[in-house]
């Protein structure tokens, strides 16, 4: 069975149908890739997953307990998301905010193990507002494995990273999913989604439109013409 499993979920705002009836399953174990153009319902789907917003229909189960669940007992059962936002208290040290993190960590002697985990060791003593963007995210990543989670939803996380920023952050990515967390990706960098995701799927207009490998994805059509090829001409520009 899937670590998560997301089934005919809806989200509707007023006359909007963000979400049309979703179902998705992600393995344990797996780095899964979420893509789509602009007003797809990826976000939307992650804020239900986590619990900030209920869906208007369908359920989430989730190691084989069926919710959705607030957001606090999504936290507890091990479902842990980032913002394309960084949240950390930006007038503390790095080394602050972690040990406040920890705090409310099932595991609190975990702080050396995140710093090691999110290559913070030399900025430990900084304050978060004077961080380089890309250390500021990794904090951010930080603050949320300090919570344990079994599924890391990560919303954006190459967003204003240099190439060479992307490249490690990939290699972090792999790091905590081969240490036993499970990932699910939405990310608009589609070369590092293709390249750290073992599945794809693509959500267009509030509907899944195809699910597959990277490999699969990057050749089928029908995700060109709605995604890629525009991605590809956008870039070009
Ligand atoms: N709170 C809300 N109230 C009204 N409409 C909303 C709300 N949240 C999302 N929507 C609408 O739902 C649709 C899906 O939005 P969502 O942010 O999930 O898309 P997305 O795929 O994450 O887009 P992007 O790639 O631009 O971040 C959009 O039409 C959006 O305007």
């Amino acid at each position: 069975m899937s670590l998560l499993q997301i089934r005919d979920i809806e989200a509707r705002f007023g006359g909007v149908v963000a979400l049309g009836g979703v179902s998705l399953d992600v393995p344990e174990g797996m780095i899964f890739g979420l893509i789509g153009p602009n007003g797809a319902g990826k976000t939307t789907l992650i804020n239900m997953v986590s619990g900030l917003i209920a869906p208007t229909a369908g359920h989430i189960v989730f190691d084989g307990a069926c919710g959705p669940w607030p957001i606090a007992q999504t936290v507890r059962r091990g479902i842990v998301r980032t913002f394309q936002q960084t949240r950390a208290f930006l007038g503390l040290s790095v080394r602050e905010n972690l040990r406040i993190a920890t705090v409310h960590s099932p595991d609190p002697g975990s702080i050396d193990e995140l710093i090691e985990a999110c290559n913070l060791g030399d900025v430990l003593d900084r304050t978060a507002r004077d961080l380089p963007y890309a250390t500021l995210r990794h904090l951010g990543i930080a603050l949320a494995l300090a919570l344990k989670p079994r599924l890391l939803l990560l919303d954006e996380p190459a967003v204003g990273l240099t190439a060479g920023e992307v490249e490690r952050l990939g290699a972090l990515v792999r790091r905590w999913n081969a240490a036993g967390i499970t990932v699910l990706l939405v990310e608009h960098n589609v070369r590092f989604l293709m390249d750290v995701s073992q599945r794809v799927a693509v959500l267009d207009r509030g509907r899944l439109l195809f699910e597959g490998t990277p490999e699969q994805c990057q050749a089928e059509q029908k995700v060109i013409d709605v995604y890629l090829g525009r991605r590809a001409a956008d870039a070009d520009d």
